[in-house]
């Protein structure tokens, strides 16, 4: 059988290669190894050969000169050769259909369209508008940038098409657009339930959908300033499109813009996210550019030519995605090239993928580098084929760069985001997202001013959002260092926020931090106090707590069984002899208490005997803490996984107005430790270090811990008793029944208990309030500054 191909298509002069089977040819590794399969058919037969792919003899060219002259000579006999499919839904007056004079009128058509000026006068107002709504309130859910960015290239080309009447069409339009785009890349089987079957109705759809729209803009004499107004518009000078010609040149626009600018952004995301440095470049060019508008102004012209650095990011991902794999030719007559025989009829695959990876043309090619397009010369070299190139280059360029352009804009300057999922992402045949590419959005700030200890932490938080809680006098401006991303809360924002029920947030007390635990969005938490530093390990090498911290709530707990050894989850250490087995799954970590250096985290009284004494051992050991074991959490050095005990980290009422302070983390930690255990959760503490740098002092922590000292000795006990009923699966009914049993049990100690039981239920209100559809994921964000 494999012979039968290599006799069927035997021909003298034909470039080395191989036919595969019958009918299917080579398809199945073609798909199957991508761009592997050929490199190695190019390592065997060299950059120009045969092959069987897709249904069709093919002739593959990877070599950069032969695929230039390629693209250059349509005149000779080289016409495009994308599928059957692909052709029968786009319809027959679509521009990869036509050729000649018929593809130059049509060419020159869509030209008019979208020109420079066209795009200055009309376009860019309308992907503003568009961008402007699309892009609002990312920031209260997980988002699938692939989703939306599909979206946003099909619905910011419908205003550009159909102003006006975008949004009446856009429902039904959308639907039938995406069936249409899923047909054009099947077998062309016309059976019903098949994608091409649908794909094809679909079109029918489509078209009867604009015929009326068409037909109405007749009959209302009116006249728009869009894309449909002016193919309508009979002009001496141009060639009069039918209705047909009309039809198929406004389904070509949607669809040629569609895969590539939707993916482009979404892969623009995702290497922006990989590489902070990037990202802040990106968004210092547009920040540049709204820090001198107004809110509300939109982009202009102006403000895209000044995006240079952007434009490269658009190319660099361009490039290292590699969006577009290449084009398809058809040879329309028996035709010598590269000096073998192509028969009239065979395609030609011109295979641009390896170019973008070439080490000549760009230095360190998988390094994902944007800088490298600064050099206005790269975009104008003869091998630059992103757009393709010769009578076909991309027309739409220009346009599909504004969009992203805008898109990037509104993106980065209006949100901070991180992934969430782990989703996979394919390269090839087509750049996608098979489960979508999921992210957690966050507000940017973009304020610069300066808080000092957050110097020496630049290289490990820097990439980082900050919720900043400010404690105290609201009108005292707090200053953080430049560069840094954050949100910053005051008193006055907190009431505003939270109304009658901020009187569950402390007032005057670090205990107030809790509050920006109920505004982030994010999974893990880090929290640590100012007078916090970078610690160093024993080798005299900084330790970035923040990457310890995500360590050990990464590893699961072993809170039923100790293992002496202490994480046996780390490397160099396991399960030690007489560990059961069926406790070494463990669970999940939903604290990390960190330790620190310098400074120890003393009582006032032990401060006081003790002046002088500073912690110097650095003990390199994370351990969990046993299951019905309470421990004294500090808030200095915390990190926790909101998801799954947020709620509980509520830090009590302390400071002003109330008997007691300096018990806000114990409080949390206590009520924490009894929810994490009834749960089934775990809880860590050991590394990391941090270097706490300054003591307070004794007397005035004496005076907020005096109630304390006391009321601990029965409030331990109560905690240590503490049932929770089976019936309490979520952390926000655990913390109610807790605040129960505080009431019933503690109020005797003294009435501020009571006070407390009652503050709370408030703070869970308050949270399930701002969190309505559950932890992490979906929750209102406040007001930023
Ligand atoms: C980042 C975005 C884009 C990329 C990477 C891209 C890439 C390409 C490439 C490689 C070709 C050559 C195809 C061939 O030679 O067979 C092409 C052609 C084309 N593109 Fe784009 N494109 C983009 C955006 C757009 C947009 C927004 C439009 C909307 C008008 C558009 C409309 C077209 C059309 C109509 C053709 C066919 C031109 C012809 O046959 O004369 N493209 N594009």
């Amino acid at each position: 059988l494999l012979r039968w191909n290599e006799v069927r298509y035997r021909k003298k002069g034909l470039p080395p290669g191989t036919m595969g089977w019958p009918v299917f040819g080579e398809t199945t590794e073609f798909l199957k190894q991508g761009p592997n399969f050929m490199k190695n058919q190019r390592a065997r037969y060299g950059s120009f050969f045969k092959s069987h792919i897709l249904g069709c003899p093919t002739v593959v060219s990877m070599d950069p000169e032969v695929n230039r002259y390629i693209l250059m000579n349509e005149a000779k006999g080289l016409v495009p050769g994308y599928p059957q499919s692909m052709l029968d839904i786009l319809g027959k007056c679509n521009i990869a259909a036509v050729h000649g004079s018929t593809h130059k009128y049509m060419r020159g058509a869509l030209l008019a369209l979208i020109n420079p000026t066209v795009i200055r006068d009309q376009i860019l107002p309308k992907i503003d508008e568009f961008m402007t709504s699309h892009l609002a309130g990312w920031d209260n859910q997980v988002i699938n940038i692939q989703e939306k960015t599909k979206e946003m290239a099909l619905l910011s080309s419908l205003k550009q098409i159909a102003g006006i009447e975008s949004s009446s069409i856009t429902p039904a339009f959308k639907t039938e657009f995406f069936k249409l785009v899923l047909g054009t890349l099947s077998l062309p089987i016309d059976l019903p339930g098949t994608n091409y079957y649908h794909g094809f109705q679909a079109r029918k759809n489509i078209v009867s959908m604009l015929e009326k729209l068409i037909e109405e803009r007749r009959a209302s004499k009116q006249v728009h300033k869009d894309m449909l107004g002016c193919l309508l518009t009979s002009d001496e000078n141009k060639h009069k499109l039918s209705d047909e010609e009309i039809i198929d040149m406004v389904i070509t626009i949607l669809y040629s813009g569609y895969e590539t600018v939707s993916t482009t952004s979404m892969m623009a995301v995702k290497y922006l996210h990989d590489h902070p440095k990037v990202l802040e470049e990106l968004r210092k060019e547009q920040l540049a550019i709204r820090e001198k508008k107004n809110p509300e102004d939109p982009i202009d012209w102006n403000d895209l030519k000044s995006m240079k650095f952007t434009r490269a990011v658009i190319f660099e991902t361009s490039r290292l995605a590699t969006i577009v794999n290449g084009v398809l030719r058809k040879t329309t007559q028996d035709m010598e090239l590269n000096g073998y025989l192509i028969p009239k009829g065979w395609r030609i695959y011109v295979y641009t993928r390896e170019i973008n990876y070439d080490s000549f043309l760009y230095p360190e090619p998988l390094t994902f580098n944007p800088w490298r397009w600064l050099d206005k010369s790269l975009e104008c070299s003869n091998y630059f084929f992103i757009f393709g190139g010769g009578t076909r280059l991309c027309p739409g360029k220009e346009l599909g760069i504004s969009e992203i352009s805008t898109f990037l804009h509104y993106f980065v300057t209006r949100y901070r985001w991180e992934e969430v999922g782990g989703d996979k992402l394919m390269k090839f045949p087509r750049v996608e997202a098979p489960n979508g590419l999921h992210l957690r959005l966050d507000i940017v700030i973009p304020t610069i001013r300066n808080l000092d200890f957050l110097e020496m932490w630049r290289p490990f938080l820097q990439p980082y959002h900050l919720i900043i809680v400010q404690d105290g006098d609201p009108s005292k401006t707090i200053k953080v260092p430049d560069g840094y991303d954050y949100e910053l809360y005051n008193r006055n924002d907190i009431n505003k926020i939270l109304g009658p029920r901020s009187s569950c947030i402390s007032f005057k007390d670090s205990a107030c931090r809790c509050f920006g635990y109920m505004v982030s969005k994010k999974k893990y938490i880090f929290t640590i106090d100012d007078d916090c530093f970078v610690a160093t390990d024993p080798s005299g090498k900084p330790v970035n707590a923040l990457e310890q911290h995500i360590k050990n709530l990464l590893a699961p707990s072993t809170p039923f069984f100790f293992n002496t050894l202490y994480e046996p989850f780390r490397d160099g250490a396991d399960f030690v002899r007489g560990y059961p087995f069926s406790l070494r799954e463990g669970v999940p970590t939903a604290v990390s208490h960190g330790l620190w250096l310098n400074i120890p985290d003393y009582d006032a009284p032990t401060q006081l005997v003790k002046p002088l004494e500073r912690n110097t051992r650095f003990v390199d050991a994370v351990m969990t803490i046993p299951k019905g074991t309470l421990f004294p959490m500090c808030g200095m050095n915390l990190a926790f996984d909101r998801d799954l005990i947020g709620p509980a980290m509520y830090f009590g009422l302390m400071g002003d107005g109330q008997p007691i302070g300096r018990y806000d983390d114990m409080w949390a930690g206590w009520c924490t430790k009894v929810i994490t255990d009834h749960l089934g959760l775990g809880v860590k503490t050991g590394l990391p270090y941090i270097y706490h740098s300054k003591a307070s002092n004794p007397f005035v922590n004496l005076r907020k811990e005096y109630k304390g000292i006391f009321w601990q000795e029965e409030i331990i006990p109560f905690f240590q008793s503490a049932v929770l009923p089976k019936d309490c699966t979520t952390v926000q009914a655990c913390y109610i029944e807790l605040s129960k049993q505080v009431k019933e049990k503690l109020s005797k100690v003294d009435p501020y208990f009571d006070k407390l039981a009652d503050a709370m239920v408030t703070w869970i209100e308050a949270w399930d309030e701002l969190n309505p559809n559950g932890p992490g994921s979906k929750l209102a964000n406040g007001k930023s500054k």
